[in-house]
C-alpha cells in the first residue's frame, strides 16, 4: 500500500525523511500552549518537544508530530506517532461556546431589527415619559393657571396614549425575534459540540447535566431577554430610569437630587430584599419538580412498587415532599405579601417626601402645581424602573452563572476532531438547502477545523477508501493497548495483536471483564487504542474521517437500543432518507425474519416502537436491529452477546437472521455460550488484555488450555 504522503515538498525539508516532510509541512504548521488554548504560535523548531510537552500534561491533542526517526524502531512506532493516540489533528483551540466571539456573529445577522428595536425603545421611553409633563399641563390649564386649549392638551395625551402600545409592540416582537432566534442557534451549536465530544465525556457527566445545559441553563440565558421586555424591566428600565433623572434635574434642579436619591435608595433596598427571597422560590419550585419526578418513578415502576408491596412506602415519600411544598409554598406567601407592601411603602415614603418637599415650594411659588403633578408621575416610574432593573441584574447574574457552567463543561472537554472533520464537510453541503441544518451549522469552528485539517485529510483520505478497503482486507490489531480514559491507570488492553480475517467469522471469548467488548469499542472507534494501532487491509483505521468509518462497521448488542418512531424508520435509521425506499426496508425485515411480526402489528411499518423501543419484545427488538444491519450493508458486523437474552423460539430466528447477516461479511462474535460460537472459522480467547490463545475450536479443545477448560466449565455436549 503506498504511504499516503504528498510528494510536493518544500525545499527546507529535504533533510527529513518523507513521512516526516509532510509531518512537519502539512501537520504542524503550528505549536499549541494549553495554559493559553487560545494562542497559537509560530513553528517550532522542535516538533517532537512540543508533543513530549503535551502529553506530559496528559493532554494528547498536539498528536501528528513526528520524533526524531532514531526514537523509532518500526513501522508501527512510526504510524502511531503519525496519527498520536487521540486520532485528532492539527489542535483546533478550546472557544467557550457562550462567549461574544459566539453571540455576536449570531446578533449580527439582524442589524436591521436591531436599529428597529433601539429606536422603538427610545421612541416608546420618551412616550412614557412625556405623559407625566402633559399630566402636569392639563392640571394646570384646569385651574385656570396653564395656556391653551383643554382640547389640545388631551389631544396630546391621547396621542401619546396611542403611539407608545404601537412602539412598544414593535420593540417586543423586534426584540423576541432576535433572541428566539439568537437562542435556536445557540441550542443547535451547543447540541452539536456536545454531539461532537469525545466517548469519554460522555461518560464524565450524567445524561440529566447535559440535558439540564440545553433545557435550564440555557433557558435562563434566554429569559434575561424574554422575561425582561415587559415595561419597567430590562432595557425599557434602564432607559426609564435614565430619562426620568433627566428630566426631574430640568424640572427642578433643587428637588431632583433630594427626591431622586431617596426614591433610588429605598427602591434599591426593597429590590435587594425581593432578590433575597429568590432562594425561596427556587426551593419552592425544586419540590414541586421532586413532586412530578416521585409520581414519575412511582408510575414508571409500578410493577416493581406492586412486586414489592411498596405503595405505602411511595405514599410516605410523596406525602414528606407534599408537607414540604405547603412549608416552603406558606413561606412564599408570607414574602409575596412583604414584597408587595414594602413595595406600596417604597411609593408612599416618596410620595410624603414629594409632597412635604414640593408642597413648600409649591407655596413659596418657586414650584408650579403642572410641575408637582410631574414629579408625582415620575415618583411612580422611577420606583417601578429602579426595581425592575435590579431584577434584570439579579436575572443577568443567574445567566452569567449558567453560562459559566455551559462554559466550564464544554471548555475543557475535547472534540472528536476526526468524527467533527466529515460531519462538518457533510453539514456544508447540506446547509445549502435545509434550513434545520443552517441552523446548527453556523459555527466558527466549522472553518477553523476544516482550514486546519483539510489537507491533512485530504491527503489521507484520498489515497483510498475505508468502506470498500474493508470489502477486501483482514483487520488487524497490532500491538494494541487501551485504558479508559476515566480509569487511565487501568490497562484494558495491554499489548493485543489479533488478525480478523476478510469474509471469516471471528469469535471471541474469555472471562467478564477481559476486555471483549472494549475491543468492540475500539474496532467502533468509539475510542482510540493508547498504543499500537488497528488497520483494515493494512491502513490505519485514523486514516478515514469516523463518520465514513460508522459506514464500513455494523454492531448488534445485546439490548439494541431502537428510537421512539416508527418500525419502518427504525430500520431505515443511519441511511439518508432519500437512499431508502419502502421495498429496501421489508427486504431486510423479510431477510431478518422480522415481517411476519411487523405486519400483525396495528400499523404495520408504522407502528410506533415507544421509547427505546420498549412497546415491543426483545426479540423483536433484536430482529429489527438485524434488519437496520442488513439494510446498513456493512462490510464489518460486530455482534456483541446478540443472542443471549432471547428464549429459545426468538433465539432460533435471530440465530437464522445472523447467519443470513453474516455471509460474505467480516464478522466479529462475541459470546459467553460457547455453543453459539463452535463454527467460527477461528475462535480467539481474551485474557488478561491479550489473545491467550486463537485457533478452530477443535484446535483450542485439543491444546487443553483455557478454552477447553471454559468448554469443561459451561459443559457442553460438542461431540
Ligand atoms: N467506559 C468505561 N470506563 C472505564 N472502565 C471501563 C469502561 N467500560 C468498561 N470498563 C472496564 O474495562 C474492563 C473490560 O470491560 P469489557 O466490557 O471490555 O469486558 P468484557 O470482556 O466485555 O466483559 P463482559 O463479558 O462481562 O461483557 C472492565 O474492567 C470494565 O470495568
Amino acid at each position: 500500500m503506498a504511504a499516503p504522503w504528498p510528494l510536493a515538498l518544500s525545499p527546507d525539508l529535504a533533510f527529513c525523511s518523507s513521512s516526516q516532510r509532510f509531518q512537519r509541512s502539512v501537520l504542524f504548521p503550528f505549536s499549541f500552549s494549553r495554559r493559553n488554548p487560545n494562542l497559537i504560535s509560530t513553528p517550532s523548531r522542535q516538533p517532537w518537544l512540543a508533543q513530549r510537552r503535551c502529553c506530559d500534561r496528559g493532554v494528547v491533542r498536539a498528536a501528528y508530530v513526528s520524533a526524531p526517526a532514531s526514537e523509532h524502531d518500526g513501522d508501527t512506532a512510526n504510524s502511531t506517532d503519525r496519527f498520536g493516540a487521540s486520532g485528532s489533528a492539527v489542535p483546533i483551540p478550546a472557544t467557550p461556546p457562550v462567549s461574544w466571539g459566539v453571540i455576536w456573529p449570531l446578533l449580527s445577522e439582524h442589524k436591521l431589527r436591531i436599529v428597529l428595536s433601539l429606536t422603538s425603545l427610545v421612541a416608546c421611553t420618551s412616550c412614557t415619559l412625556s405623559m407625566p409633563i402633559f399630566s402636569g399641563k392639563f392640571y394646570e390649564i384646569l385651574i385656570g393657571r396653564g395656556t391653551g386649549p383643554l382640547w389640545g392638551i388631551l389631544s396630546r395625551i391621547a396621542t401619546l396614549y396611542i403611539l407608545e402600545p404601537i412602539f412598544t409592540v414593535v420593540f417586543v416582537i423586534n426584540m423576541t425575534t432576535i433572541w428566539e432566534k439568537v437562542m435556536s442557534s445557540l441550542r443547535g451549536q451547543i447540541f452539536k459540540r456536545m454531539l461532537l465530544q469525545k466517548a469519554e465525556f460522555y461518560d464524565r457527566y450524567k445524561v440529566g447535566e447535559l440535558t439540564g445545559l440545553l433545557t435550564s441553563d440555557l433557558g435562563s440565558l434566554k429569559n434575561v431577554v424574554s422575561e425582561n421586555i415587559s415595561r419597567d424591566r430590562g432595557l425599557r428600565a434602564f432607559s426609564e430610569i435614565f430619562g426620568t433623572i433627566c428630566i426631574l434635574f430640568t424640572l427642578s434642579k433643587q428637588l431632583a437630587p433630594v427626591l431622586g436619591l431617596l426614591m433610588m435608595s429605598v427602591s434599591i433596598l426593597v429590590a435587594i430584599f425581593k432578590r433575597s427571597t429568590v432562594p425561596v422560590f427556587k426551593s419552592h419550585g425544586m419540590t414541586q419538580a421532586s413532586i412530578s419526578d416521585c409520581a414519575a418513578e412511582t408510575f414508571s415502576a409500578i410493577r416493581t412498587v406492586r412486586s414489592f408491596a411498596g405503595e405505602r412506602k411511595q405514599m410516605s415519600m410523596f406525602g414528606d415532599l407534599l408537607l414540604a411544598y405547603e412549608n416552603s409554598g406558606l413561606k412564599l406567601g408570607a414574602l409575596k405579601s412583604a414584597n408587595e407592601s414594602l413595595t406600596r411603602v417604597v411609593v408612599y415614603i416618596s410620595l410624603m417626601a414629594l409632597y412635604c418637599l414640593g408642597g413648600s415650594k409649591v407655596k413659596t411659588g418657586e414650584l408650579s402645581i403642572g410641575t408637582m403633578t410631574s414629579f408625582i408621575g415620575y415618583t411612580f416610574t422611577l420606583t417601578f424602573a429602579v426595581q425592575g432593573a435590579v431584577n434584570t441584574l439579579g436575572e443577568l447574574r443567574g445567566a452569567f452563572s449558567a453560562i459559566e457552567r455551559i462554559n466550564s463543561i464544554l471548555s475543557t472537554t475535547e472534540v472528536d476532531e476526526p468524527l467533527a472533520y466529515g460531519l462538518e464537510k457533510e453539514l456544508k453541503t447540506d446547509a445549502q438547502k435545509d434550513d434545520k441544518i443552517r441552523l446548527i451549522f453556523k459555527d466558527d469552528y466549522s472553518s477553523k477545523l476544516l482550514t486546519q485539517n483539510k489537507h491533512y485529510m485530504s491527503e489521507l483520505r484520498s489515497v483510498t477508501n475505508g468502506c470498500s478497503l474493508a470489502w477486501s482486507g483482514d483487520i488487524c490489531l497490532e500491538d494494541v493497548s487501551f485504558s479508559y480514559p476515566l480509569r487511565s491507570d487501568v490497562e484494558v488492553l495491554s499489548g493485543l495483536n489479533l488478525t480478523i480475517k476478510c469474509g471469516e467469522v471471528t469469535a471471541l471469548v474469555g472471562p467478564s471483564g477481559s476486555g471483549k467488548s472494549t475491543i468492540v469499542q475500539l474496532l467502533a472507534r468509539f475510542y482510540e487504542p493508547t498504543r499500537g494501532r488497528i488497520t483494515v487491509a493494512g491502513e490505519d483505521l485514523r486514516a478515514f474521517d469516523k463518520r465514513e468509518w460508522a459506514r464500513a462497521v455494523s454492531v448488534v448488542n445485546q439490548e439494541p437500543v431502537l428510537f421512539s418512531v416508527s418500525v419502518g424508520e427504525n430500520i431505515a435509521y443511519g441511511l439518508p432518507d432519500k437512499d431508502v425506499s419502502k421495498e429496501d426496508i421489508v427486504k431486510a425485515a423479510k431477510a431478518a425474519n422480522a415481517h411476519d411480526f411487523i405486519i400483525s402489528l396495528p400499523q404495520g411499518y408504522d407502528t410506533q416502537v415507544g421509547e427505546r423501543g420498549g412497546l415491543l419484545s426483545g426479540g423483536q427488538r433484536q430482529r429489527l436491529a438485524i434488519a437496520r444491519a442488513l439494510l446498513k450493508n456493512a462490510p464489518i458486523l460486530v455482534l456483541d452477546e446478540a443472542t443471549s437474552a432471547l428464549d429459545a423460539i426468538s433465539e432460533r430466528l435471530v440465530q437464522e437472521a445472523l447467519d443470513h447477516l453474516m455471509k460474505g461479511r467480516t464478522s466479529l462474535v462475541i459470546a459467553h455460550r460457547l455453543s453459539t460460537v463452535q463454527n467460527a472459522h477461528q475462535i480467539a480467547v481474551c485474557s488478561l488484555g491479550k489473545i491467550a490463545e486463537l485457533g478452530t475450536h477443535f484446535e483450542l479443545v485439543a491444546k487443553g488450555g483455557a478454552y477447553a477448560s471454559l468448554v469443561d466449565t459451561q459443559r457442553l455436549a460438542f461431540e
